[in-house]
C-alpha cells in the first residue's frame, strides 16, 4: 500500500486522489473531484464518497450521530447497512426512517435528499448465530463493504454475564470473521470504552491481556448454568466494577487476537455527554451517562450523590467522538498501521473538568432553564462518606418519596414515587464507582491523529476537546435534555419557574409547620425546653414594649 505524501494546506492532495481512484472507477472519482475542485476539500470526506459502510448499532446513541455526520459530509457515499432488529412492534424500516425523519437529520435532508435510498437496514440480531442475517443480505454485505463501524453492545452495568459476554464479545468475534470474508473491506473500526481497563489507574492505547482467555470465556458460558455463572461473576470480573467494562475488555482482546490480516483499530471513548457541536449542541436522545442524572436533578428527585468533586469527571462530546472515528476510519484504510491501534478519546488529560465543576454548572443552569413540574426544587449536594450518603438518601430521598406516596395513596392514585427512588439509588450506586475516582488516558495516538490531518480535515472533522468550553457545554446539554430528552418546551420555562417558586414556599411553610409542631412536643415534655420558651416569648415581649415606646417618644 502507497503512502500518501505530505497533504497538501488545506489543499487536495494529488496521491490521494490517485489513490482513491485506485478503490473507485474513474467516472465517480473525476466528479467527486470536479466538485470539490476550486475549493477547500476535506481528504477524510472524500474517502467515504462512494463507498459502502456497515454500521452495527446505528440506532443507538453513537450511532445516530455516525450516520448523521457521515451522509452530511459525504454525501456521495454509495450505502450505509445497518444491522437493525425489530423492537417495540416496529419493523427496522420504520425503525430507521423514524431515525431519519427525526430533527437530528434535519441538515442531511438539505445536503443528501435521497438519504432514504443510501441506507439499507438489514435484519440482524447480533445475539444469534451469523447474526440471524439472511443469505441473500449476507451475500451482499460480504461482496460490497468497504469499512465496518461495529458500535453495537450492551452498555448496561448490571447485565448478565451471558448476555454481556454474547453482545460485547461472541458477536465482536463473529463480525470479524464476517470482516474476514469481505474482499473490499480496508478498515474495521472497533467501538470499545476508555473504561475497559478501569481497574488500572493510567491507561496506555494498547490492549491490555485479560487473565481468562476470551475463548474460554466464551465456551463456558454455551454451557455453565445461570446459577454457576452468577457464582463466578465477581471471581471473573476481578477488581473492575462491572460485567459491562469486563466484557469490553475481553471483547478488546478478541479483537486484537482474531483480527488477521484485517486493517483494524480500536476506539475508546470515555462518558459519551450530548454533541458539543454537531449537527447542533446538547444534542442527546438517551438516559445513559449523566442524562439520566441531570434529569433526576433537574425534576428534583437526585438530592445529594456520592462523588468526589475534585475527581475528574471525563466526559467527552458524542459529535468528538463521531469525529475521531470517522478520522480513525480514513487512517486506518489509508495509511494500513501495522499493528492494531487504539485511540482514546477523553478529555481529563487534555482539558480537564471535575465533578464539582460540573455539578454547580448543572445547578446553576436549572436556575436559568428549570424543568417542568419539578417534585421538588433542584438542590444536589455532594456527600463523601457512608454515613453522610445513608442519612442523606434516608432524609432527603426515601422519606420525601414514602410521604408523597401517602399523599397519592390518600387523594386515590396509584404510588410511584418509592419506586422511582429505588431505581435512583440503585443507579447512583452503580455510577459512584465512575465518580470517585480519577484515570490517566495517555492520548498519544489520538495526537497523531490529530497531527496527521490536513487543516480542513481538523476543522471539518474537529476531535481537539482542548477547544472545549465546559461551562458552555454543560449548559448547552442541560438544554438538550430538557428539549431533546424530555421534549418540554421553552415556552414553559416561565411556568416552571413559578412552579418552583411555589415549591419553595411550600418548603418553608412544611419546614416552618415541622419545627413548630417539634418545638410543641418538646414543651410538652421538658421543664428545660420550657424555660427556654419562656425566655424567648418574655425577651421578645420586653423587646417590642421598648420599641414601641421609644417609637411614641420620637414621634
Ligand atoms: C463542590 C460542591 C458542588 C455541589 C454541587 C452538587 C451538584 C450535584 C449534582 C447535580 C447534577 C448531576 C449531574 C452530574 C451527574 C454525574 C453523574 C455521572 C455519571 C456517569 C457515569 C458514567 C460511567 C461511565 C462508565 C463507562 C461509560 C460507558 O462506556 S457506557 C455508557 C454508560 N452506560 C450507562 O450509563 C448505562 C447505565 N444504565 C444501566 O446500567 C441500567 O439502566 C441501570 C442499572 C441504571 C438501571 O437498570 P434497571 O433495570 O433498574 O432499569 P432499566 O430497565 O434500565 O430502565 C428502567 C427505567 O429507568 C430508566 N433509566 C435507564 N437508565 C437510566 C439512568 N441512567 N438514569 C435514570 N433512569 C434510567 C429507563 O428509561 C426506564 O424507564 P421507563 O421505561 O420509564 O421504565
Ligand atoms: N454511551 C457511552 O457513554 C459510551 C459508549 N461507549 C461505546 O459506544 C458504543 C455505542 O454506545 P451507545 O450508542 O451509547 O449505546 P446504545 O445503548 O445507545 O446503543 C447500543 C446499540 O447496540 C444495538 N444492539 C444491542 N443489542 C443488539 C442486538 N442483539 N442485535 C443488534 N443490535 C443490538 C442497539 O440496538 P437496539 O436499538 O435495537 O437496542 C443499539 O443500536 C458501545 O460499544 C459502547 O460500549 C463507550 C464509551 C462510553
Amino acid at each position: 500500500m502507497a503512502k500518501f505524501g505530505k497533504m497538501e494546506e488545506g489543499g487536495f492532495d494529488k496521491s490521494y486522489y490517485l489513490y482513491q481512484r485506485n478503490l473507485h472507477s474513474p467516472q465517480k472519482i473525476l466528479s467527486s473531484y470536479r466538485r470539490q475542485k476550486g475549493r477547500i476539500m476535506s481528504m477524510i470526506a472524500a474517502f467515504y464518497g462512494g463507498k459502502s459502510i456497515l454500521i452495527t448499532g446505528a440506532t443507538g446513541f453513537l450511532g445516530k450521530v455516525l450516520m448523521e455526520k457521515l451522509f452530511r459530509t459525504s454525501p456521495d457515499l454509495k450505502v450505509i447497512y445497518v444491522l437493525v432488529r425489530p423492537k417495540q412492534g416496529q419493523t427496522l424500516q420504520q425503525r430507521v426512517f423514524q431515525i431519519l425523519d427525526s430533527k437530528l437529520f434535519e441538515k442531511v435532508k438539505e445536503v443528501c435528499p435521497n438519504v432514504h435510498e443510501k441506507i439499507r437496514a438489514i435484519s440482524a440480531d447480533l445475539n444469534q448465530n451469523d447474526f440471524a442475517i439472511s443469505k441473500e443480505d449476507m451475500q451482499e454485505l460480504l461482496s460490497h463493504t468497504n469499512i465496518v463501524f461495529h458500535c453495537a453492545a450492551t452498555v448496561r452495568f448490571d447485565d448478565h454475564l451471558r448476555h454481556a459476554v454474547q453482545l460485547n464479545v461472541t458477536a465482536t468475534q463473529q463480525l470479524l470473521l464476517m470482516a474476514s470474508q469481505m474482499p473490499k473491506l480496508e478498515a474495521f473500526i472497533h467501538i470499545s470504552t476508555a473504561f475497559s481497563n478501569c481497574n488500572l489507574k493510567h491507561i496506555d492505547e494498547v490492549v491490555y491481556p485479560c487473565p481468562v482467555e476470551p475463548k474460554k470465556i466464551i465456551d463456558s458460558m454455551e454451557w455453565l448454568d445461570d446459577a454457576i455463572i452468577d457464582e463466578i461473576t465477581p471471581k471473573l470480573i476481578g477488581d473492575r466494577p462491572n460485567t459491562y467494562t469486563y466484557t469490553k475488555a475481553l471483547g478488546e482482546v478478541v479483537v486484537q487476537q482474531e483480527g488477521g490480516n484485517l486493517n483494524i483499530a480500536i476506539i475508546r471513548p470515555s462518558i459519551v455527554g450530548a454533541t458539543w457541536q454537531e449537527p447542533f449542541p446538547g444534542w442527546v436522545d438517551n438516559l445513559n451517562g449523566p442524562s439520566g442524572l441531570i434529569i433526576a436533578a433537574g425534576k428534583g428527585f437526585l438530592r445529594s450523590i456520592r462523588a468526589t468533586p475534585m475527581a475528574v469527571a471525563d466526559l467527552i462530546p458524542a459529535d468528538t467522538v463521531v469525529n475521531l472515528t470517522l478520522a480513525v476510519g480514513w487512517y486506518t484504510a489509508v495509511h494500513r498501521p501495522k499493528s492494531t491501534l487504539v485511540y482514546h478519546c477523553t478529555s481529563g488529560n487534555l482539558n480537564p473538568c471535575n465533578w464539582g465543576k460540573m455539578g454547580l454548572q448543572v445547578l446553576a443552569t436549572f436556575e436559568k432553564i428549570p424543568f417542568e413540574r419539578a417534585f421538588r426544587r433542584p438542590n444536589a449536594d455532594f456527600t463523601t462518606n457512608n454515613i453522610t450518603t445513608h442519612y442523606w438518601n434516608a432524609v432527603s430521598h426515601r422519606a420525601p418519596a414514602i410521604i408523597y406516596d401517602f399523599y397519592l395513596r390518600l387523594t386515590g392514585r396509584k404510588p410511584r414515587m418509592t419506586k422511582l427512588m429505588n431505581r435512583l439509588l440503585r443507579t447512583l450506586s452503580m455510577v459512584e464507582y465512575f465518580i470517585n475516582r480519577s484515570w490517566e488516558w495517555s492520548t498519544y495516538n489520538t495526537e497523531m491523529l490529530m497531527s496527521a490531518l490536513s487543516p480542513e480535515d481538523q476543522r471539518v472533522f474537529n476531535f481537539d476537546v482542548r477547544q472545549l468550553n465546559w461551562l458552555e457545554y454543560i449548559e448547552n446539554y442541560v438544554l438538550g435534555v430538557k428539549k431533546y430528552l424530555l421534549k418540554e418546551d421553552m415556552a414553559g420555562i416561565p411556568e416552571a419557574k413559578q412552579h418552583l417558586k411555589r415549591l419553595r414556599n411550600i418548603h418553608y411553610l412544611f419546614n416552618t409547620a415541622l419545627f413548630l409542631i417539634a418545638w410543641r412536643l418538646l414543651i410538652a415534655r421538658s421543664q428545660v425546653a420550657r424555660n427556654v420558651w419562656f425566655f424567648i416569648v418574655s425577651f421578645c415581649y420586653k423587646f417590642l414594649s421598648y420599641f414601641r415606646a421609644s417609637s411614641t417618644l420620637n414621634a
